[in-house]
């Protein structure tokens, strides 16, 4: 075969995956997808960049993508530099007045610009916010109760600064995404005093689901997605599994905010919830358009 005969024959091939492609690209067009990108995710510039044309090439193909990213690591990070120690309850980050600054100017200011610009660096137009933008999230002060395994008495946890979202206004995410814009969200909110709180991304990703009726919410993570006793991929799980599964203790740490979430969100109004594997090159296509993207889902009842 000549170089022409070569090149014709490439370029035909790859028309017909295109055109192959079409059914399945059609099948979330008008949608609203919410993805949950985690600060774990975020480290391999590879990944990261194919997570900016996942994102980008949903747009493409008539989905609305809303982004809530989180930035636990980077955090991290910050406050180690700043040497301020953190402490975590089930996931969450005891947070105090010092650290709230810390942590917004971490979420909304570095982290937040770096996710939209993986977006727009892949062609898209991605618009970064907080939950503080346009009334996006009301916060209020997020109580624990925790009972001591030997008196069995109950006793009120205090974390702070630590919110939970209390309503979603989503004017603004129709506003952009109308417009052909991106949102991506930083998971920090306001209380009704002004007061601003640290939102578990999880948490944030879920209640803004929730509100806009998604039709999935993607739970990027840094493993496969909820695994059982013997490390196995539980492939769908139930609230009662969850439940136990919380209960024994196979679910932990930052999972349980992460099922607490899918459960919550599609009580709420989303479709369903998957929690999948972020370290996967296209993870969020793989997850959409085949058949191959397998995670652990959560449904409607
Ligand atoms: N049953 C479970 N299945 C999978 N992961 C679990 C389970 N229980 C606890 N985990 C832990 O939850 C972690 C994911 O939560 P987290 O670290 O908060 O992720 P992210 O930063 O992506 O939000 C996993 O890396 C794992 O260590
Ligand atoms: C209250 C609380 O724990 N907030 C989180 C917010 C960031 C987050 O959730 O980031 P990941 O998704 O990367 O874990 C924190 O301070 O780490």
């Amino acid at each position: 075969m000549s170089f022409d005969e070569d090149v014709l024959k490439n370029a035909r091939e790859q028309a017909a995956v295109l055109a192959n492609a079409l059914p399945f690209l059609r099948r979330y067009a008008g949608d609203t997808i919410v993805v949950k990108y985690g600060g774990h995710a975020m480290g391999e510039a590879a990944l990261a960049e194919a997570f900016g044309h996942d994102i980008a090439l949903l747009k493409l193909v008539g989905v609305n993508p809303v982004v809530v990213h989180g930035g636990g690591p980077q955090i991290n990070a910050m406050l180690e530099r700043l040497a301020i120690r953190s402490q975590f309850v089930d996931g969450l980050r005891i947070t105090d007045a010092a650290m709230v600054d810390v942590i917004e100017m971490v979420l909304s200011g570095s982290v937040n610009k770096q996710v939209a610009e993986l977006v727009n660096r892949a062609g898209a137009l991605a618009v970064g916010i907080s939950g503080k933008d346009g009334g996006l999230i009301r916060a209020r002060k997020l109580t624990r109760t925790v009972r001591d395994p030997d008196s069995r008495i109950e006793r009120v946890l205090d974390l702070g600064f630590v919110g939970e979202p209390e309503r979603i206004d989503t004017r603004v995410l129709y506003a952009l995404s109308g417009s052909g814009l991106i949102p991506v969200i930083a998971p920090v909110g306001q209380g009704a005093d002004g007061q601003t709180y640290n939102i578990n991304a999880d948490t944030a990703a879920g209640a803004v689901a929730g509100a806009l009726n998604a039709t999935r919410l993607l739970m990027l993570t840094d493993v496969p997605g909820v695994l059982d006793e013997n490390k196995q991929l539980i492939p769908e799980l139930t609230a009662e599994q969850a439940r136990r599964g919380i209960e024994s203790g196979m679910i932990s740490g930052g999972m349980i905010p992460k099922v607490e979430t899918c459960l919550e969100a599609v009580r709420a109004g989303a479709r369903a919830a998957v929690i999948l594997d972020g370290r996967v090159p296209h993870a969020v296509l793989l997850e959409l358009f085949t058949s191959a993207g397998p995670g652990t889902i959560i449904r409607a009842d």
